[in-house]
């Protein structure tokens, strides 16, 4: 069988507070693929990475998310984690107490079931070998987590937490804010090394540069809670150049955010 993931997200309606934010979002992903999706602000693209993590203050009013053709909606969050789901987070919380190291070996043993627990000395290997790819100061693991991390040390966490539990599928929800121009190298090739056909990753960025380092074999834009448009790369660098008015205004768009439809 092949061990390649198969995310599908289909028409999927989302709410808060009353408020619909998605309207009707469709992405597939397949292993070895990565897919960016950009937008301007206020279009409900965390809303789409909270939601596939199972955010309880999310409901689901339409549609369905499906890995590897398990319903994903009925997971728990913890459920969704097992199944290989990961979301590094665009505001990543500090946890007082719990050390790095723990609260990864936790996760991935979490992951990995009762009985099939990493070796504490193999785990400790890995996290040596990701933290040094990452140019991370060993010091880190033993810090409490994400605890007076500054912005671009708590970016650089989350992909260290991806790199050691290998997730099937990985939403990086604006990784690249607030990283400096070596750390963005960094964080990139650290998503790159993640890069395989057992892997799909979705990527959420306002800017293009950050796709010059990873580069997505797909690139989709949303507006009003929905993808409006997709295509290559080059996509990308279109938007970089002209902005989302002339997108707006082929669409006959009025307002981009998820509150006014034309
Ligand atoms: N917890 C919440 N309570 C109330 N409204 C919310 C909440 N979360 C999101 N929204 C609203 O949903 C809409 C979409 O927000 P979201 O953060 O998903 O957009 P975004 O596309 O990620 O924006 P940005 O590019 O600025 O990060 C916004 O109008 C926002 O105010």
């Amino acid at each position: 069988m092949s061990n390649q993931p198969h995310f599908q997200v289909r028409n999927l309606h989302v709410s808060i507070d009353e408020k619909q934010i998605l309207k009707g979002l469709d992405l597939e992903i397949k292993g070895g693929e990565v897919h960016a999706i950009m937008g301007p602000n206020g279009t409900g693209k965390s809303t789409l990475a909270s939601a596939l993590m199972g955010h309880p203050k999310y409901t689901i009013t339409d549609g369905s998310v499906t890995l590897d053709g398990q319903d994903v909606l009925e997971m728990s969050v913890t459920e969704r984690a097992r199944a290989g789901l990961f979301l590094a987070m665009q505001y990543p919380s500090e946890v007082p107490g719990v050390s790095n190291a723990n609260f990864i070996r936790t996760a991935i043993n979490s992951r990995l079931g009762e009985g099939n627990e990493v070796p504490v000395l193999q785990f400790h290997r890995q996290l040596v070998k990701e933290m040094k790819n990452l140019s991370m100061d060993p010091s880190f693991s033993e810090r409490y987590l994400n605890e007076g991390f500054s912005g671009g040390e708590k970016k650089r966490n989350e992909i260290l937490q991806m790199a050691m539990l290998k997730p099937r599928i990985s939403i990086l929800d604006e990784i690249d804010s607030g990283l400096d121009i070596d750390a963005l190298k960094i964080v990139a090739q650290g998503v790159n090394a993640q890069r395989s056909a057992e892997t799909g990753f979705l990527i959420i960025t306002h800017y293009q540069r950050l796709l010059d380092y990873i580069v997505p074999d797909f690139v989709h834009v949303m507006m009003q809670g929905k993808i409006v448009r997709s295509g290559g790369k080059e996509l990308a660098l279109e938007l970089e150049a002209k902005g989302y008015d002339w997108l707006k205004a082929e669409l006959g768009i009025v307002d981009e955010t998820v509150g006014v439809e034309a």
